[in-house]
């Protein structure tokens, strides 16, 4: 039997460690034949040695050195070229895309236009470029094979079914770390506070994005996307229990649901083996029996107004939802760095948005100047604030 031959980007996170896990879990399918990691070179380390990969690429060039050193038999490459050449490489089957951010995009594009398919967890990609890679995806044959756990399931109830016969999509949102908080209580909470998930084990991005409800708006971006299906028929219901990962309703009323444990690994497995399913080796206990009792709310959108804007910037196309995805990107970090608020989040978001104008029938090239425009505009907004509560904190102590 031929192994199917996998890049992982982003090998050391938490999507790439659990791909990890399901690639040595099944040695006579697959086979890593090339990473791309970050910061962390001691679980790069370990990786090398525990999978013997051809081509390793670092974010950093002290990284490269030091591991070129100790594996003189590795191809090593470094940052985001380092990137590109990995998507390049001759001999892979599939690119699984699980670094966070839209860093993820180059590589993406890369390998779609020379046909490869992909094993999308990187949902950043999809919202920023969404209608370039999925036409480049349909000009050259490449499969985009969704790993977030909610297009997953989607992906798999849209077997053997007619895309004709789809009447709507239903993606179900936790409601994140603040799920029971009114929008005024969410002044003073932490970061210990948002990145305490009640049902996923995730890194921090995601978890945060989660927390205040873009997560779910760029995942309704993503299933636009992935699907073709309009956003008026992409609805988000509140689903605390997080068992029915997301819904499918035909056109006479059928409505098909894919259920299963919070564990990455299934659908990261998914898509690695497509078309087949494979046994789990790391089956996560699932009783529906235990779990008793599901539950299904509407979503409020002025308490989760993040998922309205997606819905808006989503229609608006062009560079909305890259502006949007950006000043997230850089908001969320600045939050995780002690920089501003929870809520000044969604401030900075919103601003970004409403300051956002452009022309219709944006190019790529147009759209990805946007992104760094927003990107440097709410870097400044971010130091802006962090200035005035010095001084704000000067003034009290005066
Ligand atoms: N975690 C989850 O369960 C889910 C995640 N996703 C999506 O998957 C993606 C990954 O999420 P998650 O695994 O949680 O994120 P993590 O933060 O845990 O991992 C991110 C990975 O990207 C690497 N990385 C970051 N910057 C670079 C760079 N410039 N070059 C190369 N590698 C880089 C990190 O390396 P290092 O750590 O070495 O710095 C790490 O390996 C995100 O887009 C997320 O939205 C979707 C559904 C579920
Ligand atoms: C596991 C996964 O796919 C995450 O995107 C998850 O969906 C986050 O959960 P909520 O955004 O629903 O809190
Ligand atoms: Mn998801």
């Amino acid at each position: 039997m031929t192994k199917k031959k996998i890049i992982l980007l982003g090998a050391t996170g938490s999507v790439g460690v659990q791909a990890l896990d399901v690639i040595a879990a099944h040695p006579e399918q697959f086979e890593l034949v090339g990473f791309a990691f970050g910061k962390n070179i001691e679980k790069a380390r370990e990786i090398i040695q525990a999978f013997s990969p051809k081509i390793v690429v670092a974010a950093q060039e002290s990284s490269q050195v030091t591991l070129a050193k100790a594996f003189p038999d590795v191809e090593l490459h470094v940052g985001n070229e380092g990137l590109i050449t990995l998507a390049r490489t001759e001999g892979y089957d599939i690119l699984l895309n699980a670094i966070v951010g839209s860093v993820g995009l180059p590589p993406t594009i890369e390998a779609v236009q020379l046909g490869r398919d992909i094993a999308l967890a990187n949902k950043e990609t999809l919202v920023v470029a969404g209608y370039t890679i999925m036409a480049e995806a349909a000009r050259t044959g490449s499969k985009i094979l969704p790993v977030d756990s909610e297009h997953a399931a989607i992906f798999q109830v849209l077997q053997g079914v007619a895309k004709s016969d789809v009447r709507s999509l239903t993606i179900t949102a936790s409601g994140g770390s603040f799920r029971d908080k009114t929008h005024e209580e969410l002044v003073d909470v932490t970061l210990e506070d948002a990145l305490a998930h009640p049902n996923w084990t995730m890194g921090a991005k995601i978890t945060l994005d989660s927390a205040t409800m873009v997560n779910k708006g760029l995942e309704v971006i993503e299933a636009h996307h992935l699907f073709g299906i309009p956003y008026d028929d992409i609805h988000v219901v509140l689903h605390r229990e997080s068992v029915v990962h997301s819904m499918v309703t035909l056109k006479d009323g059928a409505v098909l649901a894919q259920l299963g444990a919070t564990d990455m690994r299934e659908p990261i497995q998914y898509a690695l083996s497509y078309p087949r399913h494979l046994t789990m080796h790391h089956e996560t206990p699932f009783d529906l029996t235990e779990i008793g009792a599901l539950h299904f709310e509407k979503m409020d959108l002025v308490r989760f107004p993040m998922l309205d804007l997606a819905y808006r910037v989503g229609k608006l196309g062009g560079g909305y939802p890259a502006v949007y995805n950006a000043a997230n990107e850089i908001a969320n970090q600045a939050f995780q760095d002690g920089k501003i608020t929870f809520l000044e989040i969604e401030q900075l978001i919103t601003r970004a948005v409403f300051e956002h104008m452009e022309f219709d029938g944006q190019t790529l090239h147009q759209i990805l100047a946007s992104d760094e425009r927003t990107r440097q505009k709410v870097s400044q907004w971010v130091e802006d604030l962090t200035q005035e509560k010095k001084i704000a904190l000067t003034e009290v102590r005066k």
